[in-house]
């Protein structure tokens, strides 16, 4: 016998869990397990507390039809170790073998099912084909709990229309999450700065908006920069520009201004020819940021804007920070990123509070070798965090708040 928050007794009944197990592949090896870690925690007490529990997520973007590169199969397998009992895999994700997995689950045993973005109804912007998808996945199920948070921020039949056909509730980790990130939305300690960088450029621009009238100072690094140096006029070379942004960027630029907010961008850029690719020894080179040669690309901000940017968040006491100054993933290009990192560190070290928010930049600060635990939080969710400080409603979370559902 053993009762969830906001289900009461799970013991012997079917729990769908939707996880963010959307994690980095090198082939099938995981490079980053930290997405399976966090979802540890909500599938064990519901496993311990004698549920049958059927775990659905996705891994990329697959294109709505099966595709062997993008299999759970190795997530699996790492959840099962991390829980230390066996987890069984469901071939595909409401066909047979997901029926049989899940009829064959004793109490407390876990299944995973299949990546669920290998069926078109999932992520459908067609009401009814999305609908008709999360009646197959509810029909595998008696309860829902709501765990993915690096996915509230979508509309999909596993996150959204699934919860308005089953008895469901808030798992643990996305509850923690949103504790977090409301503390940097309520009246966050002062200097409240605010770091964004990586590759999802149009993405995450909009954040700035409304951060505009929240945060001291922002920094920007990675690919971001590009689009605002272009902005100014800037030669940028072969970096990634996101043209139909010019102007949103201009008017960052002067609101910060008027607005008395920080906007910094890197003075110095750290350049190569080409993308870093496996087979080739990166050859990089610094320049001022004004002054990018036409056959060269950006790849991290250079030395004088880390120690910059290191400075501007010394006092800082609360922070956020989403997006690699640069492409971590090779070390010549690592420097900027490691910075920040650092950084941040320091500032939770004298009481700071330090939020790291998405997929690559959690990675980015496990795979350069910092503690965990030397930052006040490192979220799961990097497009759902950003969402959520842009004010905006995440579908995955109302429809739980929702009394209708
Ligand atoms: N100057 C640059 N040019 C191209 N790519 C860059 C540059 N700087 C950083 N990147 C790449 O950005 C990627 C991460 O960007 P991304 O926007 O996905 O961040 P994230 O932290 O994973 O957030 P999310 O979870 O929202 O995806 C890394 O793979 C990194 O190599
Ligand atoms: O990596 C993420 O941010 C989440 O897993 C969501 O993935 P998506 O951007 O493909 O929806």
């Amino acid at each position: 016998m053993g009762e969830y928050a906001g289900l009461g007794e799970v013991s012997g009944k079917r729990v769908l869990v939707r996880s963010d197990l959307n994690v980095p592949l090198d082939g099938t090896t995981i490079t980053d397990d930290g997405r399976i870690r966090a979802s540890v925690p909500t599938i064990k007490a519901l496993a311990d507390a004698g549920a049958r529990v059927v775990v659905t997520a996705h891994l990329g973007r697959p294109k709505g039809e099966p595709d062997p590169a993008y299999s759970l199969a190795p997530v699996a397998a790492r959840l099962g170790e991390l829980l230390g009992q066996e987890v069984a895999f469901a071939t595909d994700t409401v066909g047979s073998s997901a029926k049989e997995t899940v009829a064959a689950l004793a109490d407390g045993q876990v299944a995973v099912l299949e990546n669920v973005r290998f069926n078109a109804g999932e992520t459908s912007k067609d009401d009814a084909e999305r609908g008709a998808f999360a009646d197959e996945l509810a029909s595998l199920a008696d309860a829902f709990v709501s765990d993915g948070f690096g996915v509230v921020h979508r509309k999909q039949a596993s996150v959204y229309d699934v919860a308005q056909r089953l008895p469901h509730a808030m798992g643990a980790l996305v509850a923690t999450e949103i504790d977090v990130l409301r503390r940097l939305t309520v009246d966050p300690e002062r200097p409240y700065v605010v770091v964004l960088g990586g590759s999802k450029v149009s993405d995450k621009l909009g954040v700035i908006d409304n951060l505009l009238g929240k945060a001291d100072k922002l920094l920007i690094g990675g690919g971001m920069v590009f689009t605002f140096l272009a902005a100014q006029g800037h030669e940028v070379g072969k970096s990634l520009l996101e043209e139909d942004q010019l102007d949103t960027c201009r008017d960052y630029l002067r609101r910060a201004h008027d607005a008395g907010v920080e906007l910094l961008l890197p003075s110095d850029i750290v350049i190569d020819t080409e993308f870093p690719s496996g087979d080739r020894t990166p050859a990089p080179g610094v320049v001022p940021s004004s002054e990018i040669p036409a056959d060269a690309l950006g790849l991290d901000i250079g030395p004088d804007s880390a120690a910059h940017y290191a400075k501007a968040l010394a006092d800082a006491r609360t922070v956020f920070w989403n997006g690699p100054m640069g492409v971590f993933e090779v070390d010549a290009f690592a420097a900027g990123t490691r910075a920040v990192a650092q950084a941040l560190t320091t500032v939770s070290a004298v009481g700071g509070l330090t939020v790291v928010g998405g997929g690559d930049s959690a990675a980015a600060v496990r795979t350069l070798g910092f503690d965990e635990e030397a930052f006040g939080h490192i979220s799961t969710g990097g497009g759902a965090s950003l969402e959520y400080l842009e004010g905006k409603e995440l579908p995955g979370i109302t429809v739980l708040l929702d009394e209708g559902a």
